[in-house]
């Protein structure tokens, strides 16, 4: 994709919905009885995989339109699949899903491709291992392909080293199937997707915040069975990113971004925004199912820099690529740290940011736990190495409209994996 800088991008978007919800409806549908109803699911490849998987396991669900409905089957209704899960790119899918299958009295294995089977598994196969699943990397080497066999489960209560929502939801879906209450503390709140769904589906799920920090524990209770529900899917926050991000950047825009979803728990980029001198306001603000709304406007702004650290970064994770192209336009210092988590990812997009924004005359250091940009010098067009991550992708295609000459988004269409529509909704406001 080869594009260019612009000025005055003016109107209104939808974006897609949201990705963690998506993944997180087809799951919980499968595994509850009667039919769950979906709206505004994401059709992108890593959404398509989770059907794909459950499809496989044994799970009726029926594309109609913009309607998705999942025939679920109950706690104990999959059944073993003909052949080994493919889980693509996508990492919500493998830990969510091994949670679940932990649970099972089949045998199954589940794969990726390159990206996926690199990343790090020894985290949800411990706490699984723990509670009593039997849980293997294949290769020996903590990563996919896993290998996953019947097992006994135990609640146990589990201080988590990282604060990843996707460690925190495997244990809580296998806890689904423990003989007894399964707890989950991490050290800082990672989205909360996962505890407000299911409870809606009916299960006994609490979460205690502690007063001093933003520390919080997950308990669950096994429960007889989780019930179908309707499901609304918001718009994805870390799609908006990118049109906040070119909203604010280029100049003389104007976006309104409507029925975006805002839980606080993902809803960092809109603090790091305000604290950079964006001017961003939220109109329509509402909470349906359990999960706040809102549509955002955007107009163009002088950004400064920040420091962007502590208990905010899981909330802002996946957006941290856009974030460090508006650190590299905004005036000043901005400094990115306690986010090593960003280094397992699809890439290592501490790597993948810091060498792409070198390439355009952005003057950055990377560190061991996030990087230092020292923004305010013209960018120009360079050719940006994807390595097939989406976020990439995206990020630098925010970046091309605001750097002198041309730049070209290498293998861009690794978009398909979160937002398969990203560059026809660019040109709505072109
Ligand atoms: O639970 C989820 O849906 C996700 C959690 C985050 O990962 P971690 O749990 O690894 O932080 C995020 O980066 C990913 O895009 C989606
Ligand atoms: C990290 C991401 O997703 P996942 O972990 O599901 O692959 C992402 O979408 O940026």
């Amino acid at each position: 994709m080869e594009l260019t800088n612009i000025t005055g991008l003016r109107g209104e978007v939808s974006v897609p919905g949201d990705k963690s919800i998506s993944h997180r409806c087809i799951m919980f549908g499968s595994i509850a009885k009667g039919t769950t109803e979906i709206h505004n699911f994401l059709e992108g490849a890593d959404c398509l995989a989770t059907i794909n998987c459950f499809r496989r396991l044994g799970i009726d669900i029926v594309e109609d339109g913009d309607i998705i409905t999942v025939h679920g089957k109950g706690l104990h209704g999959l059944s073993a699949p003909d052949d080994i899960l493919d889980v693509g790119n996508s990492g919500t899918t493998t830990r969510l899903i091994s949670g679940i299958l932990a649970g099972q009295s089949f045998d199954c294995k589940i794969s990726g491709d390159d990206s996926l089977n690199s990343r790090p598994m020894k985290r949800i196969i411990d706490p699984l291992t723990r509670m009593g699943a039997n849980i293997s990397s294949i290769l020996r080497n903590g990563c996919a392909p896993l290998y996953i066999t019947k097992g006994s489960l135990h609640g146990i209560h589990y201080i988590s080293p990282v604060a990843s929502a996707q460690v925190k939801s495997c244990i809580l879906l296998a806890g689904l199937y423990a003989d007894g209450e399964t707890s989950v503390m991490e050290p800082s709140l990672s989205r909360n997707h996962t505890e407000l769904m299911l409870k809606e589906f009916g299960a006994d799920l609490t979460t205690k915040h502690e007063l001093d920090s933003t520390r919080a524990t997950a308990s669950i209770r096994p429960c007889e069975e989780l019930y179908g529900q309707k499901i609304m899917v918001p718009g994805d926050i870390s799609s908006a990113a990118y049109f906040i991000a070119a909203g604010l950047l280029v100049p003389d825009s104007e976006i309104l971004i409507k029925n975006t979803g805002i839980n606080p728990t993902r809803a960092g980029i809109l603090k790091v925004c305000e604290d950079m001198g964006g001017d961003i306001t939220l109109l329509n603000e509402r909470t349906e199912g359990g999960e706040k709304i809102a549509d955002i406007l955007v107009r163009s702004s002088k950004l400064h820099g920040i420091t962007i650290e502590g208990d905010i970064i899981p909330t802002l994770i996946d957006e941290i690529p856009v974030i460090a192209v508006m650190a590299a336009v905004a005036e000043g210092t901005t400094i990115i740290r306690d986010a090593s988590e960003l280094k397992v990812k699809e890439t290592d997009r501490i790597e993948t940011v810091t060498d792409n924004l070198t390439a355009m005359g952005c003057d950055v250091t990377p560190a061991f736990d996030g990087m230092v940009i020292n923004g305010g010098k013209p960018l120009h067009g360079a050719t940006i190495h994807t390595l097939l991550d989406h976020r990439i992708a995206m990020a630098f295609s925010i970046a091309a409209l605001v750097a002198e000459g041309n730049t070209n988004i290498l293998d861009s269409h690794c978009v398909d994996v979160s937002y398969p529509t990203f560059y026809d909704t660019f040109e709505q406001l072109l």
